[in-house]
C-alpha cells in the first residue's frame, strides 16, 4: 500500500466528461480519484456507468470536458506532470510520449495483431520505445501467467483466455508505471481470474507499478484491491444520464 510520504502516481480531481450521441447525453463526474505506486485500484459498476470512459481519460486517449486537477508523477524525485495543462495546450506529442513510455493498457478485446506471432506481439511496445527485445522477461512473465508454450504461436491459435493473458503480458513488458486493465478476466474461468488478479497485485507490489482494473468480478477483486471506486447513476431527464464515480466506503 502507498505510504503517506509517497505522492500519488495518478491524481484526478473535479473531472467531468460529457458524451453526446444524437439526442442522448451521458455525463461522468469524477470528484477525486488517485492511485499510488504499488497500489491496485478497482473500478466496478453496471454496464454503461462510465468505466471505460474513466479508463480512457486515465490512459490519456480521451480529454476530459473539464478538470480541476489532473497530474501524473512517475518518479517521486521529479515534479508531477500537469496532464490538465498538456490537454489545454494541445501538447499531443508529449501526451503520446507519456502513453508510449509510461502507460500500459490491457484492452477489453485483447487487441493483438493477428499477423504477428505472440512473441512479436508482446515485443512490439518495447520496439516502439527503442528498447531491445525483452525475451528473458517475456519468458519469465509468460511462465507466471500460464502461457508457457504459447509464445511461438499465432494469436488465432490461442483460446480467448490465453489471448487476454497475452494482452496483460504485453502491457507489462515495456516497464510501464501505470497499468490500466479493462475487464482482464472477462473471458476466463474463476480460478484463472483469481490467478490474474493475484498476479496483477503482486506485479504492482514488486515493481511499484500503479494498477487500475475495471471489472465485473466485484467479489473476486475485493480481496486484491487497495481501494474500490463505484458509480452512482442518475437519469436527470429523458435524454440525459449522469454518473458519479466515488470511492467505496
Ligand atoms: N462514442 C460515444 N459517444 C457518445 N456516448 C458514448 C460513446 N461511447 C459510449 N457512450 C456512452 O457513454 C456511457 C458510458 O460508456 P462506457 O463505455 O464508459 O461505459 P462502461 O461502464 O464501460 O460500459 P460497459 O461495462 O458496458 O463496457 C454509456 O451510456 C454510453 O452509451
Amino acid at each position: 500500500m502507498r505510504s503517506a510520504a509517497q505522492p500519488p502516481l495518478a491524481l484526478m480531481q473535479g473531472a467531468v466528461k460529457r458524451r453526446a450521441q444524437g439526442e442522448s447525453v451521458f455525463e461522468l463526474a469524477v470528484p477525486a480519484l488517485h492511485v499510488g505506486p504499488g497500489e491496485l485500484v478497482a473500478v466496478v459498476g453496471d454496464s454503461g456507468c462510465g468505466k471505460s470512459t474513466l479508463l480512457d481519460m486515465l490512459a490519456l486517449v480521451m480529454e476530459p470536458t473539464r478538470v480541476e486537477r489532473f497530474e501524473m508523477q512517475f518518479d517521486p524525485e521529479t515534479p508531477a506532470t500537469d496532464v490538465r495543462a498538456l490537454w489545454a495546450s494541445g501538447a499531443e506529442t508529449r501526451l503520446a510520449a507519456l502513453r508510449r513510455d509510461s502507460l500500459g493498457y490491457v484492452l477489453q478485446t485483447g487487441g493483438l495483431l493477428p499477423f504477428l506471432s505472440v512473441a512479436d506481439n508482446i515485443a512490439l511496445p518495447a520496439r516502439v520505445k527503442g528498447l531491445p527485445s525483452p525475451d528473458r522477461a517475456a519468458a519469465e512473465l509468460a511462465r507466471r501467467l500460464g502461457l508457457d508454450g504459447c509464445l511461438r504461436r499465432m494469436p488465432d491459435a490461442l483460446s480467448i483466455g490465453q489471448r487476454q493473458r497475452v494482452a496483460i503480458l504485453r502491457a507489462l513488458l515495456h516497464g510501464p508505471r501505470l497499468v490500466l486493465a479493462d475487464e482482464p478476466t472477462a473471458a476466463v474461468d474463476k480460478a484463472r481470474a483469481v490467478a490474474i488478479f493475484t498476479d496483477l497485485q503482486a506485479l504492482a507490489r514488486e515493481r511499484g507499478v500503479a494498477v487500475v482494473v475495471v471489472t465485473h468480478d466485484v467479489e473476486l477483486i475485493g480481496a486484491h484491491a487497495d481501494r474500490t471506486y463505484g458509480f452512482r447513476m442518475e437519469q436527470v431527464s429523458e435524454q440525459e444520464t449522469r454518473s458519479q464515480c466515488l470511492e467505496a466506503a
